[in-house]
C-alpha cells in the first residue's frame, strides 16, 4: 500500500491553495495540440528499440502487503518462508518453472530489485525528461505494467521516504528548465481511465470530489485529444507536487485480496511543455506521460464479486487489448523487416478497442518513445501473473519505436460557422447555463471553467471527429431519444386507458419509479454477469496459454532426453555386438586350445606309456607354446602373441632337441650345468605369459640336458615331462604370471644347475625349488590321473632336487640351506627355467592368487 498520507500531507483532498495553479483558457491553436500524439508525421525520425525495465518487489514486502489485504490467506502458509521464485541478474530475470527443475530466462534493458527509487528514476525516467526539456522528442510515455500488488503505484507515486517517478520528475523538471533558460510553459494534466472512461482527476481535485462526468476521447489522425480536460499551468515543482498529491486522493482505489489499496483505474499524469518565444506560444510542444496502469487480476484469486468484479473485468480487458496492440505491432514490424514479398498481411492494431489504447494510439503504432517498466513479485501466488508479465515484457522488448523532435503546429484554422459545432452527446454534454452557474459556485477559487469543447471551432477536425467519436455518441443519443419517446407514449397510454377516468397520478409515478428501479437492476445484473463471464473467459484463456507453453517446454525437454537415450542405446547395441563377436572368437579359440591340449595330452600319455619321455617332454614343450601364445594373445592381442612366440621358439627347439638327444649330446659333461636360457623381457603379464611358455620348454630342455643317464630316459627327463604337462595345463588355465610360476617350477625340477646362477640366495631358494618340482610332479599326476612312470619320475626328480641344489648352490650362496624354503623355491624355479624375470614375490602377487583359484577350477572340471 502506498502511504498516501505521507505523500499528500494531511490536507483535505480539495486543493485549497491554488495560487500557482492556473487553469488555462487555451487559445484554439493550443487546444488542438494533442495530449498524446504521434511522431509519425515528423521528418528526421530515429528508430530505437523499446526499452523494458523489470522491477521485482522484494519477497518480504510481497508477503506482508498481501497479508495486509482484505483477504486473508493470500500470503505464504504459516511457517513457510518467502520463496525465491525469480532469480535476477543485472539484465535477466529467470522464473523457476512449476513443472519442475528448469527455469525460463527473459532479458530486459535492466533489472531492479529492492525499494530504492532513485536508481530506476535515473536510469529510465530522467533521460525522457531531458528529451522533453530539450524538445528533442515529441511524445514520450513511461508505463508501469504488472499484476495487482506488484508495486506499480509504489513506483509511480512512492512514499515520503522514497518518492516515486512522478514527484521526482516534477522536482527535476524545473531544475532542468532553469538550466535551459529558454521560454516555456508547463501544463499538467492528470486523469484516470476507469471502466473504460476518462475522468479528470485535476477537475475532481478542484471540485473536492470525484467528477461524475467522463470525458470523450478524440482521435485526430494519429493524435489523441481529451477535450475538456483541465490543464494546469504550473510554475513550480511544489505547486505541481501539491496538485498531484491532491488529485491522487481522488483516484479510485479499494481493497482487494491482493492489495489493500488496489488501484481500480489506469492513471495518466502528463507534463506538456510549450515553447514560448517573446511571450507567445510558438506551437512547438512535447509531452511526457507517466502512466500507472491498473494491475491485472485473476478472478479466481481475488474472489471479487459485484462492482469489483466488473472493474476487474474492465481492467483485464483493457490490458489484454494493450497486449494485442503490441503483438500486432510486432507482427507488422517483423513483416516490414522481411521486406516486400515477406509473406503475410499486416494486422490492424486494435487501438480502438479500448480507451486506454486509443489515448496512446501514437506510441502503440510505433510512433513516439514508449518505455515500459514491468513489475514482478516474489510472492508464491504470483507464478501465473509473473509469467504473464514476463511474456508481455519479452514481447515489448522486441519492438522498435520511431522517435522525432516536435515540429511547429499547423497555423490555427479560421473560426468555423456555428453550424459546424459538434453536438456533444447528452451524457457528455457540458452543463447548461443554469447548471454551469450552479457548478461554478462550487468551483474553488483560482480555477476557471474551461470553455466547453463542443463550442471550440475545429475546422478540418470535424470529419475525423465525426468518424472517430460520433458513432457511439449518436447511437447513444438515438437510444436516449427513443427512450424519451417511449416514456411519453407510455404516459399518453396511461392517461388514455382510463377513457377519461381520473388517473391516480401518484400510483403512476410510483409504478414508473418501480419500473425504472427494475430496469436499473437489470442493467447492473447484466453488466455484472457479462463482466464475470469475460473475466472467467480471459482467465481460462490466459491459464490455457500458459499451460500450453509449459507443456511445449516439457515436450521439448522430453524430446531432448529421448534423443540422448536413443544415442546411448545405439552405443550400447554396438558394444553388445562387439562383445558377442569377441565372445564367439573366445569360444572358438578356447575350443581350439582344448583340442590342441587334448592332442598333446594324448601324445604325452602315449609317450609316457612307451617310455619316450624325452619326446614327450618335447611334445609338451610344443604343446605349451600354442597354449601360452593363445593365452597371451587373448589377454594382450597386440603384443602377447609375438612375444610369446618369440620367447617360446628357441626354448621349444631346445626342448625338442634335448629330448631327442642322448645324455651328454649337448656337448657338456654329465653334471655340468646347462646354460641359462636367454631372459625374456620382464615388463608385465604378457611377457610373463611368454616367459611361462619358455619356462615350460626350458624345463623340458633342462630335463633333457641334465646330463643324467644316456638314452634320454633319465629321471630328470621324466620329471621334465611331468612338469611340462603341468605347465601345459597351467598355461591353458592361468594368467601369464601363473603360467610362469608353474612352468618355472617345472623348470626347477630338471634344471638342477640353474639354481646356482641365481647367485645370492640361490642356496636358500633351491630347496623350495625342489619342493615345487615335487609338487609339479604331483600335480601332473593328479591331473592325468595315471600312475605311469613319468609321475613316479616326477616325484623322484623332486626328491633328487631336494638333495642336489644344496650341494651345488650351497657353496656359492654361502649356505642358507633350508632357510626361506617355501617361498624362494618358486623364484629359484623360475630363474632356473629361464623365465628369468621372476622374483621371490612373483608367486605371491594377486595374479598368482587368481591363478591358483583358476587352477583349482580347472582341476575341479
Ligand atoms: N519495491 C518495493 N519496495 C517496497 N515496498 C513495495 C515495493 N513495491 C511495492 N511495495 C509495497 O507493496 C504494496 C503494493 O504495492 P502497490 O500498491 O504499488 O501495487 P500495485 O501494483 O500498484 O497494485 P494495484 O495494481 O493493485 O494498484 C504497497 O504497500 C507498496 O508499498
Amino acid at each position: 500500500m502506498v502511504e498516501q498520507e505521507d505523500v499528500l500531507g494531511s490536507e483535505d483532498a480539495r486543493i485549497s491553495d491554488v495560487s500557482e495553479i492556473e487553469p488555462r483558457r487555451l487559445r484554439y491553436s493550443e487546444e488542438v495540440l494533442p495530449l498524446h500524439w504521434s511522431d509519425a508525421v515528423q521528418p528526421g525520425k530515429c528508430v530505437r528499440p523499446l526499452k523494458v525495465y523489470a522491477r521485482i518487489k522484494p519477497a518480504l514486502v510481497a508477503a506482508a502487503s498481501t497479508d495486509g489485504g482484505a483477504g486473508a490467506g493470500a500470503g505464504p502458509a504459516a511457517g513457510e518462508g518467502p520463496q525465491q521464485l525469480l532469480q535476477a541478474t543485472a539484465t535477466e530475470v529467470s522464473q523457476v518453472l512449476r513443472c519442475g527443475g528448469n527455469s525460463m530466462a527473459y532479458s530486459f534493458t535492466r533489472v531492479f530489485e529492492g525499494s530504492d527509487q532513485q536508481e530506476l528514476y535515473g536510469t529510465a525516467v530522467e533521460p525522457l525528461l531531458e528529451e522533453l526539456v530539450g524538445l528533442r522528442t515529441g511524445s514520450s510515455v513511461f508505463m508501469a505494467y504488472g499484476a495487482s500488488g506488484t508495486g506499480k503505484s509504489y513506483t509511480m507515486q512512492g512514499t515520503a521516504a522514497q518518492p516515486g517517478m512522478i514527484p521526482r520528475t516534477l522536482s527535476r523538471l524545473y531544475q532542468l528548465l532553469e538550466e535551459r533558460g529558454k521560454g516555456h510553459q508547463v501544463q499538467l494534466c492528470f486523469y484516470e481511465v476507469y471502466e473504460n472512461r476518462v475522468y479528470d482527476l485535476l477537475q475532481s481535485a478542484r471540485l473536492g470530489k470525484r467528477q461524475a462526468q467522463h470525458l470523450p476521447i478524440q482521435v485526430l489522425g494519429a493524435h489523441a485529444c481529451v477535450p475538456g480536460l483541465l490543464r494546469c499551468h504550473c510554475t513550480s515543482a511544489d505547486a505541481g507536487q501539491r496538485l498531484f498529491a491532491a488529485a491522487s486522493r481522488i483516484r479510485t482505489q479499494s481493497a482487494t485480496n491482493t492489495n489493500s489499496e488496489s488501484s481500480r483505474s489506469h492513471a495518466v499524469f502528463t507534463v506538456q511543455l510549450l515553447e514560448v518565444e517573446q511571450g507567445t506560444v510558438t506551437g512547438r510542444s512535447a509531452t511526457l506521460s507517466l502512466v500507472d496502469l491498473a494491475g491485472a487480476e485473476r478472478a479466481g484469486r481475488t474472489k471479487n464479486v459485484g462492482s469489483k468484479l466488473r472493474e476487474s473485468a474492465n481492467i483485464n480487458t483493457s490490458l489484454s487489448v494493450l497486449g494485442r496492440c503490441l503483438e500486432a505491432l510486432r507482427h507488422n514490424q517483423a513483416l516490414a523487416a522481411r521486406g516486400p514479398g515477406g509473406g503475410g498481411a499486416p494486422r490492424v492494431i486494435p487501438v480502438r478497442e479500448s480507451s486506454l489504447t486509443q489515448l496512446f494510439k501514437g506510441v502503440l503504432t510505433g510512433q513516439g518513445n514508449l518505455v515500459l517498466s514491468v513489475h514482478l513479485s516474489q510472492h508464491g501466488d504470483e507464478y501465473d501473473t509473473n509469467r504473464h508479465t514476463l511474456r508481455f515484457g519479452a514481447l515489448a522488448s522486441r519492438l522498435q519505436m520511431a522517435v522525432a523532435a516536435p515540429a511547429a503546429a499547423p497555423p490555427p484554422p479560421p473560426p468555423p460557422p456555428a453550424a459546424a459545432s459538434i453536438p456533444a452527446p447528452a451524457s457528455q454534454q457540458q452543463p447548461s447555463a443554469g447548471q454551469g452557474r450552479a457548478k461554478r459556485q462550487r468551483v474553488q477559487p483560482g480555477f476557471e471553467e474551461q470553455p466547453p469543447i463542443a463550442e471550440v471551432p475545429e475546422e478540418g477536425v470535424e470529419e475525423e471527429a465525426e468518424e472517430e467519436l460520433q458513432p457511439d455518441s449518436r447511437r447513444q443519443q438515438e437510444v436516449e431519444a427513443g427512450a424519451a419517446e417511449a416514456v411519453a407514449a407510455e404516459e399518453q397510454a396511461a392517461l388514455g386507458t382510463g377513457g377519461g377516468d381520473v388517473v391516480d397520478a401518484a400510483l403512476v409515478a410510483s409504478l414508473r419509479a418501480q419500473v425504472q428501479q427494475l430496469q436499473q437492476q437489470l442493467v447492473v445484473a447484466e453488466e455484472t454477469a457479462r463482466a464475470a463471464a469475460v473475466a472467467e473467459w480471459e482467465e481460462l484463456v490466459a491459464s490455457g496459454r500458459e499451460e500450453l507453453e509449459e507443456a511445449q517446454q516439457r515436450a521439448e525437454q522430453l524430446e531432448e532426453q529421448l534423443a540422448a537415450a536413443g544415442k546411448e542405446l545405439a552405443a550400447a547395441q554396438r558394444e553388445a555386438v562387439a562383445l558377442r563377436k569377441e565372445l564367439a572368437q573366445e569360444r572358438a579359440a578356447s575350443k581350439a586350445r582344448e583340442e590342441a591340449l587334448e592332442v598333446q595330452l594324448a601324445e604325452l600319455r602315449r609317450a609316457a606309456a612307451t617310455g619316450s619321455y624325452g619326446q614327450g617332454a618335447a611334445a609338451a614343450g610344443q604343446a605349451a607354446e600354442p597354449a601360452a601364445t593363445v593365452h597371451a594373445e587373448e589377454r594382450h592381442p597386440d603384443t602377447g602373441r609375438q612375444q610369446a612366440a618369440a620367447a617360446a621358439e628357441p626354448q621349444a627347439q631346445a626342448a625338442a632337441a634335448a629330448a631327442d638327444a642322448p645324455a651328454g649330446a649337448s656337448g657338456r659333461p654329465a653334471g655340468e650345468r646347462a646354460p641359462l636360457a636367454p631372459l625374456p623381457p620382464t615388463s608385465g603379464n604378457k611377457q610373463q605369459s611368454g616367459g611361462g611358455a619358455s619356462a615350460a620348454r626350458a624345463g623340458a630342455a633342462g630335463g633333457g640336458s641334465g646330463g643324467r643317464p644316456a638314452g634320454g630316459r633319465t629321471r630328470n627327463a621324466a620329471a621334465a615331462a611331468a612338469a611340462a604337462v603341468a605347465a601345459v595345463a597351467d598355461a591353458a588355465a592361468t594368467s601369464g604370471g601363473g603360467a610362469l610360476h608353474s612352468a618355472g617350477a617345472a623348470g626347477a625340477t630338471s634344471a638342477t644347475g640353474t639354481a646356482g646362477p641365481s647367485r645370492q640366495g640361490a642356496g636358500r631358494h633351491a630347496g623350495s625349488g625342489k619342493a615345487e618340482a615335487a609338487a609339479a610332479g604331483r600335480r601332473s599326476k593328479r591331473r592325468r590321473g595315471t600312475e605311469d612312470g613319468g609321475e613316479a619320475d616326477g616325484e623322484a626328480a623332486g626328491k633328487q632336487l631336494e638333495e642336489q641344489p644344496v650341494a651345488e648352490a650351497g657353496p656359492r650362496a654361502g649356505g642358507g640351506g633350508a632357510h626361506g624354503h617355501a617361498e624362494a623355491g618358486e623364484e629359484a624355479g623360475a630363474v632356473g627355467a629361464g623365465g628369468g624375470m621372476a622374483t621371490a614375490d612373483a608367486g605371491k602377487t594377486p595374479v598368482a592368487g587368481r591363478t591358483r583359484r583358476k587352477r583349482q577350477a580347472v582341476r575341479q572340471r
